[in-house]
């Protein structure tokens, strides 16, 4: 994220900034011209003239402020307008590579506010600063070629000196926004368990975690400003030399004969003027450049990758595992047994607790890699094929809902699917539980008040996996929370079907269990 992509976004509108910041700052430097010529009229006794001066003034005033606030709201508007864009492209990345909520908070909201004040904000009134400066030294030139020489000295130190301490405000930036996301993570893995600390009574964990992430934060933040601060006021130093030297010069070149009274007093306003803008331009540089690794950042987030080419999930034919180990960080290895699945097959996957079973379909899946063994996608002709693993049908525990209808969340938004998921209903045991409820599969669910059971939310979730006709489905104790009857009905419905299954189960009956085709038994090694 940088100035090309401001640009960008609407070029005639940046021009349009451009064009009224540069109006407003020749203005505001023809109005602090005028004080010179008045001061000479008053010191002439030209009284008209003084008055004429006068109202020139004022016009050129009212031109300033008029041009320079309208420069402001387009500016607004040209920022807000790349951020949406911006927010697109991030979500669009995360659309592609799944990621923690707290880290894609962090970047949707702290680091574009981040941004947006220490860059885009900052930059408008870095131009506004840079275009004064160089207009005001120009005008220097009017009365003596020794105040302009000077100016440019002192300015040329004020920038050169601050720059050396860039890399530190640009890593204490980074660091800042490290620890906001830690911050975020922090409050998202405690919040998410608040009503099971509050029955326990345990509010002193969760003092102490938010507590210590947010001592960080705070540290990080105090760390930033106050390399800011040296920044500034290193800055400062020059911005006095210039000030007091400037009307300094030009008094000696009065006594001179070089110039004329209301030289001293301009030079001195124009000094004001160009020092303190030369120190913004220095501080504000510095947190511009301090912006740098984040904007890097979120312009890597926002470069969208090639789609990898797969071949079609429908086509797989044989799924073959062969020895296959898992080991996570605090438990013991996990051995499974060669397996080859194939088209159309109904397995039902059990095995005590524990014994890896979720596992084995997250590594089916792709989702996690196994430490040895491998696990091949075969077509009809024997031919390894390298499918899209996120396509296939999975249900996994913890069910996803979305704000909408039931229906909306069987299709998936997808209303061309509607006559299906109506149709899926009755041999899903779902009919029931449409007519409890008073809109039927219109009712609207909002996630965060969840209006359906367990079981119900099991059914809808199957369900969706069975309109969008998923040629191989893993299902995860997808009927743990169902009745045994309906249970039956769903299972007869699922294993008549041409669908691969791969189911794990606990508590199935005989009956149950004879509609499968086999059973893969996990034992505890
Ligand atoms: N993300 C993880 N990090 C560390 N260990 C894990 C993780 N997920 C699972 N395990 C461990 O791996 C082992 C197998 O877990 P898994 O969930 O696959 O078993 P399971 O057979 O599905 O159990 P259950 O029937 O109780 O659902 C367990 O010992 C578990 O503690």
């Amino acid at each position: 994220m940088n100035l090309k992509d401001y640009l960008k976004t609407n070029y005639m509108r940046a021009f349009c900034v451009l064009f009224l910041i540069t109006l407003t700052q020749a203005g505001t430097t023809i109005y602090t011209y005028l004080t010179s010529p008045q001061l000479n009229a008053i010191a002439k006794g030209k009284f008209t003239l003084f008055i004429e001066l006068l109202a020139l003034q004022f016009i050129v005033g009212q031109v300033c402020n008029a041009s320079y606030n309208f420069a402001s709201v387009q500016n607004t508007k040209q920022t807000q307008h790349l951020f949406h864009q911006v927010r697109q492209n991030i979500l669009h990345h995360y659309y592609q590579t799944p990621a923690k909520v707290s880290e894609i908070e962090n970047h949707l909201g702290n680091d574009l506010q981040l941004i947006e004040s220490n860059y885009y904000g900052l930059f408008f009134n870095f131009t506004c600063d840079l275009i004064y400066t160089i207009l005001t030294i120009g005008t220097l030139f009017t009365f003596h070629w020794i105040l302009v020489v000077y100016s440019l000295l002192v300015a040329f130190f004020a920038i050169i000196v601050p720059r050396f301490l860039e890399k530190y405000t640009n890593k204490a930036t980074q660091e800042v926004s490290n620890k906001n996301a830690h911050f975020l993570n922090v409050i998202e893995n405690w919040f998410n368990g608040l009503e099971e600390l509050r029955r326990y009574k345990n509010k002193n964990i969760l003092k102490k975690e938010i507590g210590e992430s947010s001592s960080k934060l705070e540290k990080s933040e105090f760390q930033r400003e106050k390399v800011l601060t040296y920044v500034a006021l290193v800055s400062a130093i020059f911005e006095i030399l210039g000030k007091v030297g400037v009307p300094a010069i030009a008094g000696i070149l009065f006594f001179n004969h070089q110039v004329n009274l209301g030289a001293i007093l301009t030079a001195g306003y124009f000094a004001n003027g160009i020092f303190y803008c030369v120190r913004n331009c220095v501080s504000n540089y510095a947190q511009l450049k301090s912006t740098q690794t984040l904007r890097n950042r979120l312009s890597d987030l926002q470069k969208v990758k090639k789609e990898k080419h797969y071949d079609s999930i429908d086509d797989i034919d044989e799924i073959i595992a062969t020895g296959l180990t898992v080991q996570y960080n605090c438990s013991k290895k996990i051995s499974y047994p060669d397996l080859v699945i194939k088209r159309g097959e109904k397995i039902l996957l059990t095995g005590d607790s524990g014994t890896g079973k979720s596992t084995l379909l997250k590594v089916l899946l792709g989702q996690i890699k196994p430490n040895s063994g491998e696990v091949v996608y075969k077509n009809k002709s024997g031919k390894i094929i390298h499918p899209n693993l996120k396509r296939l049908g999975y249900l996994e525990q913890e069910l996803i809902m979305f704000n909408g209808s039931i229906l909306d969340n069987i299709t998936m938004f997808d209303s061309r699917l509607d006559d299906k998921a109506k149709i899926a209903v009755n041999p899903n045991a779902f009919s029931k539980d449409v007519k409890n409820l008073k809109n039927g599969l219109s009712t609207k669910i909002n996630v965060k008040k969840n209006i359906l059971s367990g079981g119900q939310r099991q059914k809808v979730v199957l369900m969706r996996a069975l309109v969008h006709n998923k040629p191989i489905l893993f299902l995860d104790e997808a009927t743990s929370a169902i009745d045994r009857n309906a249970t039956t009905k769903i299972l007869r419905n699922l294993t008549q079907g041409k669908q691969t299954i791969l189911m794990i189960a606990h508590n199935l009956n005989k009956e149950q269990k004879d509609l499968f085709d086999r059973e893969i038994y996990l034992e505890t090694k």
